[in-house]
């Protein structure tokens, strides 16, 4: 008889391998499963205790009643699977084995919809529902990962040490994984990790782009210069994996960015931080242009096309290469705070809506390290948050004000001279036309309302009138006084 094990993971991808590794480098005892799938997925788990589990105080199953028999209980199980139907087929397949009190995990990118749910389900037959984003992908999950946990509160005593211990730690020694809230909470605020992970990536890309075809950089210039800005306020780990990525060769000794096709993918997590920001109400319009500068790019074929009905050669200007260099530091690092001032505007207004209580400055605290978006200038998001006068809007902390009125004359000068040369910086110049929109106390909304008034009768407020009074106009002389109702959505 084996001893009982402190925890189950179920999946052994990329994520599921390295987290039950990383799981045991602390000393936790771990039991793995994964499906079979006859003729398809089979021997996953023979070759994973027989390979990179050698040794270690793994235990392998190939049966679910097994592997929940071989754990402590009340028991703790990771899921770490596709998100989507798998997790809900899985689940049906553990709950016949589980006891009242046991804990599930869902490790995976799952909707945060779809993990409300789940929790109400595990709970309505006496289990606890943990929905736990995690991010730092295959190095993370084995060396330290970002984990964001909600669901039921109970569970979280029970799983912390076990969810702390594979935690990236930041450099003041705090885990990066803390309670975020309840229901589908952990997962919503992966969601927005990942899409600002979306914005980042654009904006890096952009950069990449202005300082290659507007400047000529080679790839090494281009490396050394991400290297700096790595030494910086940009210092992240994107930035370090952009400089890595240029200076690397192919097999023949060319350099391999050259050689990959510009369609990107998505797994969807940027679609729906887009999609719920909508439904909240909240622009979050760099996220979006980067989600869909993704399709755009994927559709390759139309835009070689487009490129020859519409380019002609001509003459680019030339600009001064240290200037130029500045100009898009000022616009990479101004553009991304805004983008993290987006997001965490959606993460605080989804708080408010579901009753979730979240604390942006501990979220900003657990993305530090381990995660995608790790990097320095997060410590000042936190910092921002946790300022006695809790700014309304990130950009109103008197530190990122200060930054950008020092970065605003390099980042319209970048916005302007790119356009001008016919280069496509989406997130740049949304982030920009943002910011202009968010610093005018009036825009031309006053057209919008008269314009659906005229057509739709869906009446309007004036500045000559307290808030809250609707008015209707008979625009033409021949409408009549009916008023549409007067509602957002
Ligand atoms: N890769 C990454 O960098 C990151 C991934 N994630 C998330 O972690 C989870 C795992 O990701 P990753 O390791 O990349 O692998 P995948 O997203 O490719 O998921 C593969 C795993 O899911 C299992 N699976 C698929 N369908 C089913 C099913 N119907 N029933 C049971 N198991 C099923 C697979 O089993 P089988 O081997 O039998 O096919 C395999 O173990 C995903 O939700 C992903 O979004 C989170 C952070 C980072
Ligand atoms: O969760 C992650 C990191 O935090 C994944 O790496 C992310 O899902 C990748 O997303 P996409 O495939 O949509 O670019």
């Amino acid at each position: 008889m084996q001893k009982k094990t402190d925890i189950g993971l179920i999946g052994l991808a990329v994520m599921g391998e390295n987290l039950a590794l990383n799981m045991e480098s602390r000393g936790w005892n771990v039991s793995v499963y994964n499906r079979t799938v006859p003729g398809i997925e089979e021997g996953v788990v023979d070759r994973f205790v027989a390979g990179r589990a050698k040794g270690k105080n793994i235990q392998g199953y190939t049966e679910i009643a097994d592997f929940v028999a071989s754990i402590k209980a009340p028991r703790k199980i990771m899921m770490m699977v596709r998100a989507g139907s798998p997790v809900d087929q899985l689940m049906e397949q553990l709950f016949p084995h589980l006891s009242t009190g046991d804990i599930l995990i869902d490790g995976g990118n799952s909707n945060f919809e779809d993990t409300e749910r789940r929790v109400k389900l595990a709970e309505s037959k006496g289990f606890r529902f943990v929905g736990a984003g995690v991010s730092g992908g295959e190095e993370g999950a084995l060396n330290g990962a970002a984990i964001m946990p909600g669901g039921t509160k109970s569970a979280w005593e029970e799983v912390k040490p076990v969810l702390q211990s594979i935690a990236a730690k930041a450099k003041d020694g705090m885990p990066c994984c803390d309670w975020v809230g309840p229901g589908g909470s952990g997962h919503f605020v992966k969601m927005i990790h990942n899409g600002i992970e979306y914005g980042d990536m654009q904006l890096i890309s952009e950069s990449y782009w202005v300082l290659r075809n507007l400047l000529g950089l080679s790839n090494e210039e281009l490396s050394k210069v991400f290297s700096k800005w790595n030494e910086g306020r940009l210092s992240s780990y994107l930035i370090e994996i952009t400089a890595n990525i240029l200076k690397h060769k192919d097999k023949d000794g060319e350099y391999l960015i050259d050689k990959i096709l510009d369609t990107a993918g998505q797994k969807g997590t940027g679609k729906w931080s887009v999609i719920n920001a909508m439904e909240l109400g909240m622009p979050l319009g760099l996220i979006a242009s980067a989600v869909f500068e993704r399709s755009l790019s994927s559709n390759k074929e139309v835009r070689v096309e487009a490129s020859k009905l519409f380019h002609e050669d001509k003459e680019k200007s030339l600009y001064n290469k240290a200037d130029m260099i500045e100009d898009v530091e000022s616009a990479l690092y101004a553009s991304k705070l805004v983008s993290y001032a987006q997001g965490f505007a959606v993460l605080q207004k989804a708080s408010d809506e579901f009753n979730w209580d979240l604390n942006l400055a501990s979220i900003a605290r657990m993305w530090r390290e381990g995660c995608i978006i790790r990097s320095v200038f997060l410590n000042d998001i936190a910092a921002a948050f946790e300022a006695e006068d809790k700014p309304k809007h990130l950009l109103f902390a008197p530190y990122f004000k200060a930054e950008i009125e020092q970065m605003l004359f390099g980042w319209k000068h970048l916005v302007s001279h790119a356009l001008k040369e016919e280069m496509p910086i989406p997130a740049f110049s949304s982030a920009l036309n943002y910011f202009y929109s968010l610093t005018s106390s009036s825009l031309p909304a006053n057209m919008i309302q008269a314009q659906r008034d005229y057509f739709g009768a869906h009446t309007f407020e004036r500045v000559d009138q307290p808030r809250g009074e609707f008015f209707h106009e008979n625009w033409t002389g021949h409408g009549g006084d009916t008023k549409s109702g007067t509602y957002n959505v």
